[in-house]
């Protein structure tokens, strides 16, 4: 990663006042405050490019921002076989703005019946992943699992061909309070299931507490996290303050202060096990904005702009490479990007919204300023 001037000549040279707040082991390179941030192009390792008339706002978003980037096969319906998935994935390469490179990995939907023959073929289709969704605990989940051991077939076949399980980590019990829902997850589902699958490699999705960066950060090497940009950058106190704030609503809801810094402190760790999941997740303005919004928040648009934010908070710049870039085509096994990007510090204000079909959708920090701009 190469930082621009004017701070850089020396590497020993330090803007007044960026001293203040340091975290210990920052280094020198964190400390000054370049202007220029230049990395390999990420990749999005968790996004909801939706569909139809939604790709022609979502696609040419992520493309902006990403070379290659997870899709979720939370449509409707579901995404069940290789050949939905591979066609799914001609409507995203159609939507892509004229010269882009972006290519879009393939998903599947875990239910209780999908056959391990579909792995077969999924994985000659070039399918990289499997998404498990405990049903109902999120948006468009009804088809999800209802009974893990229906499906231990299906994984053991994954497990044989090196397809990774995607997991949105929450448990569905009612009893449960809906912020130790991630917690007891881990405990209930996740630990067994990994002990029946070791050579499985599972990535926990949106990580969203201590307990889940810790338990990550000890496990194996089969198992690995995304942290989104909202959940490095707000606790859950975003979602009360001046009124109720839908936009800052999403699955696994935002948590405590404490568990924000955990987040903060496993992406910026310099851990391989860690990396770069936007959960960019739109949802038309109007199912935001009503009784029973929808779950999900709009970060596309200005991805790298709000991580970028979050890893100068904690005087970890020189992390946000490995994370953003490096971690996640390791565990996935895909060579990294040979092209860069390059972020400026320099505000702009976030449009209050974008398009979606025939409605519109709100991008979180609609209409605030924003302190880094992706150059184009
Ligand atoms: N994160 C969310 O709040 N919503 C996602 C689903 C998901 O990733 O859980 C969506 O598809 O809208
Ligand atoms: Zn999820
Ligand atoms: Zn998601």
């Amino acid at each position: 990663m190469q930082y621009g001037a004017p701070y850089m000549n020396g590497a020993l040279q330090l803007q007044s006042g960026v001293t203040a707040g340091l975290r210990p082991g920052a280094t020198m390179r964190a400390m000054s405050a370049p202007d220029t941030l230049t990395l390999i192009r990420p990749d999005d390792w968790h996004t909801h490019l939706r569909d139809g008339a939604a790709l022609a706002t979502t696609v040419p978003h992520t493309a902006a921002q990403f070379a290659r980037a997870i899709a979720m096969p939370n449509l409707k319906p579901p995404l069940t076989t290789a050949a939905q998935a591979e066609a799914y994935r001609q409507r995203i390469l159609a939507a892509r703005p004229p010269g882009a490179a972006f290519e879009p990995l393939m998903t599947l939907y875990l239910t209780g019946n999908l056959p391990p023959d579909e792995i077969e073929r999924a994985w000659a289709a070039g399918v990289v992943a499997v998404k498990l969704y405990p049903a109902g605990a999120t948006t468009n989940s009804d088809a999800g699992v209802t009974d893990l051991r229906k499906t231990h077939r299906t994984l053991e076949a994954m497990q044989r061909h090196g397809l990774l399980l995607l997991v949105h980590g929450e448990v569905t019990d009612p009893d449960i309070d809906v912020f130790d829902r991630e917690a007891v997850f881990i405990e209930r589902v996740l630990e067994p299931l990994r002990r029946d699958f070791p050579a499985l490699k599972v990535v926990l999705e949106h990580i969203t507490t201590r307990d889940a960066a810790q338990y990550v950060a000890e496990a194996g090497p089969n198992l690995a996290a995304t942290i989104t940009a909202h959940h490095l950058l707000y606790n859950r106190n975003a979602i009360f303050s001046g009124g109720l704030q839908p936009h800052y609503y999403c699955l696994p809801v935002l948590k405590r202060e404490e568990h924000r810094r955990a987040l903060v402190a496993a992406a910026t760790s310099g851990s391989a096990k860690f990396f770069l999941g936007t959960d960019s997740a739109p949802h038309p303005a109007h199912l935001k904005e009503c009784a029973g919004a929808c779950a999900g928040c709009y970060t596309a648009p200005a991805a790298l702009e709000l991580y970028a934010e979050a890893f100068e908070a904690a005087g970890a710049l020189d992390k946000l490479e490995g994370f953003a870039s490096l971690h996640g085509p390791a565990f996935y096994g895909l060579p990294v990007n040979t092209t860069r990007v390059t972020l400026r510090r320099q505000d702009w204000t976030l449009p209050d919204s974008y398009p979606l079909g025939e409605a519109i959708v709100k991008p979180l920090r609609a209409g605030q300023t924003l302190r880094w701009r992706l150059q184009a």
